[in-house]
């Protein structure tokens, strides 16, 4: 028990935060010593356990990052991008692996988690299940083989509560098709139709976004060509997929050089 790999919990009471907290927790390889909240939430103080309606973990719930950060092997993160961008900084002071599965972050972000990434070991990915990062892998294949001819659509739909659009995923099968067809996916990224639009332009991506009820996480990638359509599709029906994706990447960096990473170097998948 003593030398499993340490975990804290980063954005405890949300969707993510609580299936992570229970899926270390129910872990054979790892342990849950911290789990943080933002500062004025109600859990601050409390037993993350309770808060989730089961019995005691004995782990308190606290907006003190850094103090967790500093007797932790690991952070698990699916927040906001702002509280990641800063959690990354904490995270690279202490030398703790940071797994990072939120989304929606712009440019300015991301060269926030770059240069955090010099100090610490960062693992990052808008979809930490095998399927859909096998998926990559199959959509930059099939993009590569086919010519412009056939027009690649994204459409990805998710539950009633996502801030973001297109979805994490949604971008790594675009970045996936882009690359399959060597081009840059900022190029021909045509997101967000509305009025009147032109006729669709040869060569781009197009993504619609679907927002709904309870809908975890779907998404197609539809080449469409004359007389035929090729569909590639996932579709995640239970959100511990993606904890556990998570959970594996935060053992899997223990002992990695700082740097970047993503799933496809966890799941040993990476060209
Ligand atoms: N990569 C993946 O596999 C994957 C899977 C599911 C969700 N996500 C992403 O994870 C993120 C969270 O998703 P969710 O559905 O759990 O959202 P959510 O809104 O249910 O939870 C987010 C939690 O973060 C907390 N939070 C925000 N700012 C904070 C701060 N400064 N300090 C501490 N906690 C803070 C919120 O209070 C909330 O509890 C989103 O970006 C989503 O797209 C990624
Ligand atoms: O619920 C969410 O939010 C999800 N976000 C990720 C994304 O943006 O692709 C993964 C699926 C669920």
């Amino acid at each position: 028990m003593g030398d499993l790999p340490k975990i804290v919990v980063t954005g405890a009471s949300g969707r993510m935060g609580q299936m992570l907290m229970k899926t270390v927790s129910a872990s054979d390889k790892c342990t849950l010593v911290g789990a943080i909240e933002r500062s004025g939430h109600d859990w601050i103080g409390r037993d993350a356990g309770l808060c989730m309606g089961g019995g005691a973990l004995g782990v308190m719930v606290s907006d003190d990052a850094l103090e967790a950060f500093a007797s932790a092997d690991a952070v698990i993160d699916f927040t906001a991008p702002s509280a990641t961008v800063e959690f990354a900084a904490l995270a690279a002071q202490a030398r703790i692996v940071h797994v990072i599965g939120t989304t929606g972050m712009d440019e300015a972000e991301l060269a926030k988690l770059t240069a955090a990434g010099r100090h610490a070991t960062i693992i990052r990915a808008g979809n930490m299940s095998l399927g859909v990062n096998l998926l990559t892998k199959l959509t930059r294949m099939v993009a590569a083989a086919l010519d412009v001819d056939y027009d690649i659509e994204i459409i990805e739909a998710h539950h009633n509560r996502k801030v973001d659009a297109p979805s994490g995923t949604a971008l790594m099968l675009g970045e996936a098709a882009a690359q399959g067809r060597g081009v840059k996916l900022a190029d021909v990224r045509d997101s967000g139709r509305d009025g009147i639009t032109s006729a669709r332009q040869q060569g781009d991506i197009g993504f619609s976004a679907i927002r709904g009820g309870d809908i975890i996480g779907e998404h197609d990638v539809l080449f469409a060509g004359e007389g035929e359509r090729i569909i590639l599709r996932h579709v995640a029906s239970d959100r511990s997929l993606f904890a556990k994706g998570a959970v594996r990447a935060a053992i899997w960096g223990q002992g990695r050089a700082p740097g970047e990473y993503d799933m496809l170097d966890v799941l040993g998948l990476a060209d």
